[in-house]
C-alpha cells in the first residue's frame, strides 16, 4: 500500500443493532479517482464517513475492522481527529462555505494549523485557488462573501478550502448532485486533474459520471462490497451479474 492511500481491513458499520455496511475489506491507492457506487441506502455514505472517523459524531455508531491510512491505524486511540481529517478532507453534497470571504475560508483551515504569516497565507489561498481552477473568477473578490458565489463556484471553493491543508486524501460525497450541468462538468474535470496529486474516494449516482472521471469503481449492495475493479472493466465486462444488473439500470 503506498503511503498516501487508504487501507480498509474486514471494516463493519452498525447504527444500534442495524448492520450498514459488512465486512468490507478494499484498498485505495493514491492517485487513483475511486468512485463508489450502488442503490440508495447500501452503505455508500456511511463507508465513506467512517474514513475520516464522521461517523463519531453519530452517538448510535459504531465500527469494527481496521482503516489504514500509510503506518496510521485512524481509530487507534491516540489518533489526534483534528490532523486526522486535516490528512483527509471531505466535500460534501450541498457546497457548504463559511459565512465569511472567499479569502477567509481557505485561510482558516491553514491558520487553525499554525500558519500565521499574511504573504505564506496569501500563497496558499492562490495556489489554491488556482488548484480547485477558481483562481481567475474570484482573484479580484477575495474578500466578498463567498456566499455570493454561484453554487458551482461555492463547490469549487470548498474544494479548495480543503486542499489548502494539504490533504493526502479527499473525500467527496455526491459533490456534484446539487449542480447545473457546467458547474458538474467543471467539478469533474477538476476532480481529474486533482488525481495527480491525491487519493481521491467519490460517492456518486451517476454512472456516467464514474465512468467519466474515475479510475476504479467499488459497487455496493446492502452493505456489501459485490466487485472492485478497473473502472472500464466494472462498466464492460463486470464479472458479477449484480454489478451488472445495477450499471444497466436494471434496478436502483
Ligand atoms: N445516522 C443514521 N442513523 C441510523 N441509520 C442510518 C444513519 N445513516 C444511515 N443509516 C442507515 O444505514 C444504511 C446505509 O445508509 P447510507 O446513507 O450509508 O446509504 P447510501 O448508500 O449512502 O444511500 P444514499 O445513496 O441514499 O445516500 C441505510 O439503511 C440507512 O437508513
Amino acid at each position: 500500500m503506498a503511503d498516501k492511500g487508504i487501507s480498509v481491513k474486514d471494516l463493519s458499520v452498525y447504527y444500534g443493532d442495524h448492520k450498514a455496511v459488512k465486512n468490507v475489506t478494499i484498498d485505495f491507492n493514491n492517485k487513483d479517482v475511486t468512485a463508489l457506487i450502488g442503490p440508495s441506502g447500501c452503505g455508500k455514505s456511511t463507508f465513506l464517513r467512517t474514513l475520516n472517523r464522521m461517523n463519531d459524531l453519530i452517538p448510535s455508531a459504531r465500527m469494527t475492522g481496521e482503516i489504514w491510512i500509510g503506518d496510521e491505524d485512524i481509530n487507534h486511540p491516540k489518533t489526534d481527529v483534528v490532523l486526522l481529517r486535516r490528512r483527509i478532507g471531505m466535500v460534501w453534497q450541498r457546497p457548504n462555505p463559511f459565512h465569511k470571504s472567499i479569502y477567509e475560508n481557505i485561510a482558516f483551515g491553514p491558520r487553525y494549523h499554525g500558519i500565521t504569516k499574511k504573504s505564506e497565507l496569501d500563497d496558499l489561498v492562490e495556489e489554491s485557488l488556482r488548484k480547485a481552477a477558481l483562481w481567475e473568477e474570484t482573484k479580484d473578490r477575495l474578500h466578498t462573501s463567498a456566499l455570493k458565489l454561484s453554487g458551482g463556484q461555492q463547490q469549487r471553493l470548498c474544494i479548495a478550502r480543503s486542499i489548502a491543508v494539504k490533504p493526502d486524501i479527499i473525500l467527496m460525497d455526491e459533490p456534484a448532485s446539487a449542480l447545473d450541468p457546467v458547474s458538474t462538468s467543471k467539478v469533474e474535470e477538476l476532480i481529474s486533474e486533482l488525481k495527480e496529486d491525491y487519493c481521491i474516494v467519490i460517492v456518486t449516482h451517476n454512472m456516467h459520471q464514474a465512468a467519466r472521471v474515475s479510475s476504479k469503481t467499488a459497487f455496493f449492495l446492502s452493505g456489501e462490497l459485490i466487485e472492485y475493479d478497473n473502472t472500464e472493466t466494472m462498466f464492460t465486462n463486470p464479472s458479477k451479474k449484480e454489478t451488472s444488473d445495477y450499471i444497466s439500470g436494471r434496478f436502483g
